[in-house]
Parts: structure tokens; C-alpha cells; sequence
């Protein structure tokens, strides 16, 4: 696991940002006497006894003795945000909060938008990140340093694919619950144990996750070989292939990128 250089400071310690911060002390990415947090009510208590970690309440503090900062603020309290981030490395999570607010935030020429999720707390997150103009090669080894101990990262091209990776890879279980509860109820509809049909439920997504995860092959490759199977499962993928389960889905990850546009601004 890559190291990252310099100091690092976390703002907001929340779900978060408190999985990230688990993260990278677990995979050494950074040394806590390196490590700076800066959370409004004070240290959390999964961290609060890390020996060397330091803890302050004050985000210019932060800000001063920081080489990279992580802002993971809720986005209506980020957007209000303003401290002396120049000369500093500026990473966010922040959903909806764009590369040119997050200048204006911190003062800073050197500026990554990126999204994680919680699920970083088990080194498993998807973190793709886009860099302002300003951000080096050395910067883009520190985020990768950074993401890298959440889990699996890329670096995106276009600002506007954070949005859509907001919607669909930062709720973790996020829109897979949703599916899996649907099936945990049809499941117990037809008269399965709800215990009998969490335990089932969850091992088919945690055993489809892993086959899907591993595999350099798209999905529908799978879904494609179902069908070409010919079997029970082919008969359900057709019904749910005709009642417009694509779109249905589209509709739901659609509504959450466009609320990247408008959560935590005044009128959202
Ligand atoms: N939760 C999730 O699944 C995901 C969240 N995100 C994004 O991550 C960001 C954080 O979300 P999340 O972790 O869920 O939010 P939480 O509300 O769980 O955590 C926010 C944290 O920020 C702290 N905080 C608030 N104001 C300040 C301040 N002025 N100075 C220092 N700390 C402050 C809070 O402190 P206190 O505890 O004292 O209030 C809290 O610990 C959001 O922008 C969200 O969109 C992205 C992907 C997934
Ligand atoms: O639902 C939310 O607002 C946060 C941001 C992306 C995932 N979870």
C-alpha cells in the first residue's frame, strides 16, 4: 500500500469521513502523528485513542498544518465553508460540491473532486476522483495513496461523472439494498422465514458481489449467458427485461445525480 506524502488533515469525521480516516490508519497510508482531524464535536470514539493522532476543533488550524486536507462536511455546511487553503492540496467528497466552490472555499490552486463511500471502513469503497487544473502528478499520487487504502479508485476525465458515481457507487448498499429488500420480500411473500430470507439474500448478493467484482467481463455477460441458458432464470430475467427494469433503474440513479445539483444549497 502506497504511503501518502506530507501531512494530512480530515474535516468532518462523520460516516464518512471517519471510515476514510479507519481506512488509511489500517493500511498505514498515513502516520497518525501526520494526521490531523477537525470534527465539530471533537474526536469520535473509534479513533479518539489513536496514539499520535491529533485533533483540533478549529479547520484553520487544520488548514495550516496540513499538506493535503479531506473536506467530508455535509455539502450544505461544506458550501458555506471558507478558510486559507493555499499552497495546500484540496480533496473532497462532498457531494454536489463543484471544483470551482471548492477554490472558492479554500483558497487553494490545487483542487480534487472525488467521491467515496462508507464502505471504505472495510477497504472496499469504489473513489473516482476528478483534478482541477492546478493538481501535479505528485498531487495525483497522494489521492491515489489516499483512495487506494478506501478501495478501488480511478481517476475520471470529465467533473460531471462525480455526479453520476455520487448516485450510483456512494450509497453503499445504497441501491443494492433496495433490490435485496425486494427480494427478501418476495421471498417471505411466499412464506420464507424473514430471517431465513435475510441470511439467503445476503449471501447471494455477498456471492454475486464477489463474481461480479472479480470478473474483467460487464454484467450483462452474465445476465446474457442466464438467457442463453435457457433455464428458470432465463423465464424471470425476460419478465423483468419486459417490464422495463433498465428503465426503472435509470429512473432512480437519474433523480440522484440530478439531486447532486441541488442538495445543500439554499433552496435544497
Ligand atoms: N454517508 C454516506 O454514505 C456518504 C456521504 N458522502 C458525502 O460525505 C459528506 C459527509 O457526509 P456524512 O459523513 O454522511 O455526514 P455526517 O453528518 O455523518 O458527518 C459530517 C461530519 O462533519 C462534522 N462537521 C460538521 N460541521 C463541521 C465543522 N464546521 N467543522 C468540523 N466538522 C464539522 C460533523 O461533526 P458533528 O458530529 O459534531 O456534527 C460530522 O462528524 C457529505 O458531503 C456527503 O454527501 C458521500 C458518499 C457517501
Ligand atoms: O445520500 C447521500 O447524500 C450521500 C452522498 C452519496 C451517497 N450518500
Amino acid at each position: 500500500m502506497d504511503k501518502m506524502t506530507g501531512t494530512f488533515g480530515l474535516v468532518g469525521c462523520g460516516q464518512l469521513g471517519a471510515a476514510i480516516a479507519s481506512a488509511l490508519l489500517r493500511a498505514g497510508a498515513v502516520d497518525p502523528a501526520r494526521m490531523w482531524i477537525a470534527n465539530r464535536s471533537g474526536p469520535v470514539p473509534a479513533l479518539a485513542a489513536t496514539p499520535g493522532l491529533n485533533w483540533t476543533a478549529d479547520i484553520q488550524t487544520l488548514a495550516d498544518a496540513c499538506d493535503t486536507i479531506l473536506l467530508a462536511l455535509p455539502p450544505a455546511i461544506g458550501r458555506k465553508l471558507r478558510f486559507e487553503g493555499a499552497g495546500r492540496l484540496v480533496v473532497s467528497v462532498m457531494a454536489g460540491v463543484s471544483v470551482a466552490e471548492l477554490g472558492a472555499i479554500s483558497g487553494a490552486a490545487r483542487v480534487v473532486r472525488a467521491m467515496s463511500s462508507p464502505a471504505a471502513a472495510i477497504g472496499m469503497a469504489y473513489s473516482p476522483w476528478f483534478a482541477g487544473e492546478g493538481v501535479s502528478e505528485h498531487d495525483r499520487a497522494i489521492v491515489r495513496a489516499l483512495f487506494s487504502a478506501c478501495g478501488a479508485s480511478d481517476e475520471v476525465p470529465d467533473e460531471s461523472q462525480i455526479d453520476v458515481f455520487t448516485a450510483i457507487t456512494g450509497p453503499v448498499p445504497g441501491f443494492v439494498a433496495a433490490f435485496a429488500a425486494s427480494v427478501q420480500d418476495y421471498a417471505q411473500a411466499q412464506g420464507v422465514a424473514p430471517d431465513v430470507a435475510r441470511r439467503a439474500v445476503g449471501q447471494l448478493f455477498h456471492a454475486a458481489g464477489a463474481l461480479l467484482a472479480g470478473s474483467e467481463r460487464p454484467a450483462a455477460y452474465f445476465v446474457a449467458e442466464m438467457v442463453d441458458y435457457a433455464g428458470t432464470t432465463a423465464a424471470g430475467l425476460e419478465a423483468l427485461r419486459a417490464a422495463g427494469l433498465t428503465e426503472i433503474v435509470a429512473q432512480g440513479l437519474e433523480a440522484a445525480r440530478l439531486r447532486c445539483l441541488t442538495i445543500g444549497r439554499e433552496e435544497g
